[in-house]
């Protein structure tokens, strides 16, 4: 079911070797930005034309209505309650260790240069709402938003056709987090209304943010990349992927239940294993068939288990494995090895890592503290995943005294001339009428 991918005699230069999906953000993005662009021009009618499109649904208002919310978390199962409620938790404890301190440094006796931190203004938080319904998504946005300091929070989720409105654990978690902007849109056309704003059907303005972030499927992933320079956005969270990196000594049973539990997301998810033991690849593609055949999703679980995206891969050796890991660069990665926390320290590129047979990528789906909002298709070489940094922004604060501004003056004179920019070095010249040593 899975493919293999042997580089038992080496690795060579691996291009054109990793597992990949065929289709896209880039492929894509032609698709994609008509949507967008007609949301630019028409805004919220463009936004509920690609509703009834993709979502067989036109919602009346864009904006949940506030009644629609306080049902959904009246209706809240308990179990789910309690659980949404110990997850918030948790990811507040994580991500409150996240928030960076202010730091002053001396450069030189009278001349400060302080690295402040600011929340930006208003951020829009993208909870998928296609294949799967995501409540787990909008504690993962949230609530890194509020403990950066975000006053501005909208949240919006693809409508379902069932209510018209998006799913309502989906909106009972914003109500459990205290979030009232709440807009009934899903893919590339909410993304575009979050960038550019619009007028809602009923003349209440939907104002533009600074900042979206959020996980979807290739479409909004597309759009995100569109609206980058528009927009800040977080790093590019794709169709989900799990690595497992295992050698001999990894239960085949753990390895399997993690490649297929993914796998559920989107027939464009991919799960790989990479390996050290052919004995092991061979036991989890066995085990693996197993739970495919009773698994609920099956469809697409085997849609995305078959594709080119997902792969077994054997290795000659851990030192071959790790190189794999790298040079794949997953969105989770799993260690099931021999000293685990040993090897998880040598991966450089994943967007999280999840070391030890007790650390499923399940438990950080939902409730681990950490964020499950992830760089995908190799994006982790470069990015880092959802955190309390990506709603706060850097403001570095310069403060010099008169007689540091005066000691450095010849120094700024000599590079404002090697520049040719003159006026710079009178900016300072002009504040000492006597002369600059
Ligand atoms: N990387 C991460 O951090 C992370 C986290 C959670 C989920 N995910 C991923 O999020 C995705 C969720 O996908 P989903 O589809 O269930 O929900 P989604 O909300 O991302 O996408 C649904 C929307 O896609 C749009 N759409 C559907 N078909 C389209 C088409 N042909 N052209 C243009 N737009 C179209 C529709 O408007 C619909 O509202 C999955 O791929 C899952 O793996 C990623
Ligand atoms: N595995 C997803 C991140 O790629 C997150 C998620 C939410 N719910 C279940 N799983
Ligand atoms: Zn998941």
């Amino acid at each position: 079911m899975l493919r293999r991918i042997d580089l038992r005699q080496g690795l060579g230069s691996l291009n054109g070797l990793l597992p990949r999906a065929a289709a896209d953000v880039a492929s894509v993005i032609d698709q994609v930005e008509p949507l967008v662009s007609d949301v630019r021009r028409r805004g919220a009618q463009a936004v509920l034309d690609a509703t009834e499109k993709f979502d067989g649904v036109r919602p009346a208002t864009l904006r949940v209505p506030q009644q629609v919310i306080d049902d959904a978390v009246a209706g809240l199962a308990p179990e789910v309650r309690a659980a949404l409620d110990e997850a918030i938790t948790r990811v507040r404890v994580g991500h409150r260790a996240q928030i960076p301190t202010e730091r002053v440094t001396q450069i030189v006796p009278g001349g400060i240069v302080t690295q402040r931190w600011v929340p930006v203004g208003r951020v829009g938080l993208y909870v998928p709402g296609g294949l799967a319904v995501y409540p787990s998504s909008v504690v993962m946005n949230v609530v890194p938003a509020q403990v950066a300091g975000v006053r501005g929070i909208a949240v919006t989720s693809p409508p379902q056709q069932a209510t018209g409105w998006p799913d309502p654990t989906v909106l009972a978690a914003c109500g459990l987090l205290g979030v009232t902007e709440v807009y009934a849109a899903g893919g590339a056309q909410a993304i575009a209304m979050l960038g550019y704003g619009t007028v809602d059907t009923d003349g209440t303005s939907i104002r533009p943010v600074d900042v979206i972030t959020g996980p979807g499927n290739v479409y909004v992933t597309a759009a995100k990349r569109l609206m980058r320079g528009i927009v800040s956005i977080d790093a590019e969270a794709g169709p989900t992927e799990i690595a497992v990196l295992a050698d001999e000594k990894a239960d085949p049973e753990h390895v399997a239940a993690d490649l297929v539990s993914q796998a559920e997301h989107d027939p464009m998810a991919a799960s790989v294993l990479i390996t050290t033991s052919k004995a092991l690849a061979d036991a989890v593609e066995d085990a693996v068939i197993n739970r495919v055949v009773r698994t609920r999703h099956r469809d697409r679980v085997t849609a995305a288990l078959t594709g080119q995206q997902s792969a077994i891969v054997v290795c000659a050796n851990l030192e071959d494995a790790i190189k794999v890991a790298d040079a794949y660069a997953a969105e989770h990665l799993e260690i099931q090895t021999a000293d685990a926390p040993v090897v998880a320290r040598r991966i450089r590129n994943a967007g999280a890592i999840f070391v030890g047979r007790w650390s499923p990528v399940s438990l950080g789906d939902y409730a681990a503290g950490s964020n499950h909002v992830l760089p995908t298709a190799g994006c982790a070489r470069f990015s880092s995943g959802l955190a309390t940094t990506t709603f706060l922004k850097q403001m570095q604060v310069v403060e010099y005294s008169k007689e540091a501004l005066a000691a450095v003056a010849p120094h700024v004179l000599a590079l404002s001339a090697a520049e040719d920019l003159p006026a710079h070095g009178e900016a300072v010249s002009a504040r000492f009428p006597d002369g600059v040593r």
